[in-house]
């Protein structure tokens, strides 16, 4: 038999239903928090033995934004063995719709654009706190974008990332970071990629109400000013966004689909579209940036209007590539 190199790996990730194959990232197709302003970003976090929690801190440091740690009801067991117990008998209570109590709670999430949600991987699971933070919040959570990461071990993140897609469903979901014992080490760098990847950065980290955005198409400069409704903000919620725009009727509309499609639950509907209207298609999901007036249409949201003479930079035929970002 080979000898195992692997000997000293801890007990939890040798559990049957895991093949986590360690450290790669998974990628998915995708208050009261301490002071430091009502940013875009909110970092919610449960740590044990404090892995998880300095992951925590180094996106907390390079974004500038709010943290918050989620805590137990009951403190962790600083016995390992104890803890090891106590987490079985807590998931499989999960399992059964019991979930432990915890101290932590949020109001709201409406400042937030990203909320990064980390957790230390138990028997290949979220960590229970934060199983019961994402179970209690799961309404608040709904259109939300949720930036996983977390530390185990060795084991994967996947079977987590599908837990937390069944606590959230109203959530969209991120590519995730995963740092596993072998690649700790390398916290810095790879949080910042990750937040890069992610188009999160410090500059970014303002709040949402600025509902100005800067439309880039070829080298000219266009502006817009947005609605105050939930699919607007959600539209915000993903730039900056590079897209291809479409001709669509004879370029009475330059349209493109957004993916993940842009929230439209409680958005009044209803639009007679005058040039410059930017609107969401309800029945097909489309973004549709008018470059003629057309007759009203109860399937239509209005999300926002291109300012001044911008639409002359738009109303050309043909593809245009153009870049959506806040002003
Ligand atoms: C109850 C419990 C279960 C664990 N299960 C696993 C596991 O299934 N796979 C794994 O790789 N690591 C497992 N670990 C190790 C932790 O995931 C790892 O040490 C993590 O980095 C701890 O994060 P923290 O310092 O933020 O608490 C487990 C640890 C505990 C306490």
């Amino acid at each position: 038999a080979c000898s195992g190199s692997n000997a000293d790996l801890i007990l939890p990730e040798q559990q049957p239903e895991n093949s986590g194959s360690g450290d790669e990232d998974d990628s998915t197709d995708p208050a009261d928090p301490t002071p430091g302003g009502n940013g875009r970003y909110l970092v919610l976090y449960c740590s044990r033995t404090g892995s998880t929690e300095r992951m925590a801190q180094q996106i907390q440091k390079i974004l500038d934004c709010d943290i918050l740690e989620v805590e137990p009801q009951v403190a962790y067991d600083s016995d390992y063995d104890g803890m090891l117990s106590r987490a079985q008998e807590q998931l499989s209570a999960i399992r059964q719709g019991n979930y432990p109590a915890i101290k932590t709670s949020v109001e709201d999430f409406d400042d937030y654009d990203i909320v990064f949600v980390g957790y230390p991987i138990w028997y290949s699971s979220i960590a229970t706190p934060m199983q019961t933070f994402l179970h209690n919040h799961a309404s608040k959570l709904s259109g939300k974008r949720i930036a996983l990461f977390a530390t185990s071990g060795s084991s994967g993140i996947s079977t987590s990332v599908d837990e937390a897609r069944r606590l959230c469903s109203g959530a969209t979901f991120t590519e995730t970071l995963l740092l596993t014992s072998s690649t700790l080490s390398q916290m810095e760098s790879r949080v910042s990629a990750w937040l890069e990847t992610l188009g999160a950065s410090r500059e970014n980290n303002y709040p949402s109400t600025s509902m100005n955005l800067k439309i880039t198409v070829g080298n000219r400069t266009i502006t817009a000013t947005m609605e105050d409704n939930a699919a607007a903000k959600d539209f915000l919620s993903r730039l900056p966004l590079e897209v291809t725009l479409n001709d669509y009727n004879n370029i009475t509309e330059k349209i493109f689909y957004p993916s993940p499609a842009l929230t439209t639950t409680g958005v009044i509907r209803g639009c007679a579209p005058v040039p410059g209207d930017i609107t969401i298609y309800v029945p097909w999901n489309n973004v549709a940036i008018f470059c003629k007036s057309w007759s009203q249409s109860n399937d239509l949201i209005k999300i926002g209007h291109i300012d001044a003479d911008g639409m002359a930079a738009l109303n050309v035929p043909g593809n245009i590539a153009v870049k959506f970002e806040r002003q």
